[in-house]
């Protein structure tokens, strides 16, 4: 296909380069800006550079001006160090879209994440009379706070309705019903699409998923949508590592952005991939999993070691050390038996009972308020992993936790496999572009 046809990607006219601006915007800053929803086509911004529109921040903080890189060979949001929030969302394409509003409408997301993630609004907030704001709003006088947008592709958007049957990639067959798999719901579960937006402020995360969302609208409609209040994993070695609601430490053991050679070995999809256009991709699977959190906390500490293996407090390997130090399976204590358990989750998660393999988490905890049938607390883990190969990495760590003892005391509730394609590569690329036999 000839690069010709490409939905129009440029700057706005006029959007010159003026300097970007911190402070003291008011009322004038609410008005600038050329809308991405109004004027219909699509804006590029350069990583950091300026387009003219006047940034709505004045949250000067340095933390709340801080951003992450948006253009690069993989899609940030994955070995980025894990920001504190996460809105997740995953839309169906609604009946009787053709491929080019589909496209159109991925080129817009692509430009609209560029300026969401240098702390720019979509389009003007106060707009003339008559007319809806082209940005919603409620990030305007917010930084980014280290927004990444990351982007994803479900299965069923490779049927036959936009011409991708043949650019499916096999690793994108679905997970299937695994072991453990008894209470998934499928309507929070699956999506033709899917938008990760991670940010060390809730607020700035929601934004952006809604200011996509509407977008999209009547293109996408959203499908179900997760937000995780507080970070589960831990993807860099400059990270203390946080706590899940269980009260453990975890991501102590996990891929971090410092060792590139693991996370190629590991996360980017490389040579071996039967579809070009997912080289430098990922693939993420998302998996709720509910906690029963009365039941964990009437259990005894000594038991809850057992179960994960490690130290409540310190993250210590229940077989010495501290945190970091490594595991060792076959150290007994004075009753002959291994100090940490056969049947510990970091025993059966361990790439030592795994052939090997790795996965890196990047999960959250969340809560849905309360079970009203029950009264307990609707809450757990909202589990993300990127891998090169989910089948032969997540579904060969998931399918040993079959036998882990911590499954008395959670149940997945929702199951989704996306391919993340690799990260754009300039203004003018958009989410999917060479997927659809264009020249990136
Ligand atoms: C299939 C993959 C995994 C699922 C699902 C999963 C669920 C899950 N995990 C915790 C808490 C912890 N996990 C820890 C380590 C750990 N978990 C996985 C994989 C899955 N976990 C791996 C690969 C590892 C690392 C194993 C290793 O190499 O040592 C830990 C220990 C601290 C750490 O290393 O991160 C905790 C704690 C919960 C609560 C949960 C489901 C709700
Ligand atoms: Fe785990």
């Amino acid at each position: 296909m000839s690069d010709d046809n490409s939905p129009e990607v440029s700057n706005t006219p006029g959007q010159g380069s003026a300097p970007q601006r911190r402070r003291g915007i008011g009322r004038r800053g609410f008005l600038t800006g050329a809308g991405l929803a109004g004027a219909g086509l699509v804006v590029g911004a350069a990583a950091g550079g300026a387009t003219g529109y006047v940034v709505g921040n004045d949250d000067t903080t340095d933390a709340g001006a801080a951003t992450e890189p948006f253009y690069g060979d993989h899609q940030s949001g994955i070995v980025t160090p894990q920001q504190n929030s996460m809105v997740f969302a995953a839309f169906d394409v609604n009946d009787s879209v053709i491929t080019s509003q589909l496209q159109t409408m991925l080129a817009r997301w692509a430009a609209a994440a560029s300026l969401l993630t240098v702390g720019k609004p979509v389009g003007p907030v106060e707009t003339q009379p008559g007319s809806p704001p082209a940005d919603t709003g409620e990030a305007f006088d917010l930084g980014p706070h280290r927004l990444t947008v990351t982007v994803g592709f479900g299965e069923s958007l490779f049927d036959d309705r936009f011409g991708l049957a043949d650019k499916k990639p096999a690793a994108l067959a679905p997970l299937g019903q695994l072991a453990v798999d008894s209470s998934i719901d499928p309507t929070i579960s699956g999506g033709d699409l899917c938008i990760q937006a991670c940010s060390e402020d809730p607020q700035v995360a929601f934004h952006a998923v809604r200011n996509l969302a509407r977008i999209g609208r009547g293109v996408v409609t959203l499908r179900w949508l997760q937000e995780g209040f507080g970070r589960a994993s831990a993807t860099s070695t400059s990270q203390v590592t946080p706590r899940n609601l269980m009260g453990f430490k975890d991501g102590t053991a996990n891929i971090k952005a410092e060792d590139p050679d693991i996370a190629d070995k590991w996360v980017w999809v490389g040579d071996e991939s039967d579809q070009e256009w997912m080289k430098g991709g990922s693939y993420l699977v998302a998996r709720k999993i509910r906690m029963h959190i009365e039941a964990w906390d009437s259990d005894d500490i000594v038991d809850q070691e057992a179960i994960f293996g490690r130290s409540k407090d310190s993250g210590a390997p229940l077989s010495g050390g501290s945190e970091f130090t490594a595991l060792n399976f076959t150290k007994k204590g004075p009753d002959g038996k291994p100090l940490v358990e056969r049947f510990s989750h970091v025993h059966l998660a361990h790439p030592d009972t795994n052939g090997g393999v790795q996965i890196l988490r990047r999960g959250y905890n969340y809560t849905d308020g309360i079970d009203t049938r029950t009264g307990t607390l609707d809450a757990g883990l909202f589990f993300i992993a990127y891998q090169k190969n989910a089948h032969e990495q997540f579904v060969r760590i998931q399918n040993n936790l079959a036998q882990d003892r911590l499954n008395e005391y959670i149940a997945p509730i929702s199951s989704s496999l996306f391919a993340v394609p690799p990260g754009l590569t300039a203004v003018g690329d958009w989410y999917g572009k060479t997927m659809f036999g264009y020249v990136a």
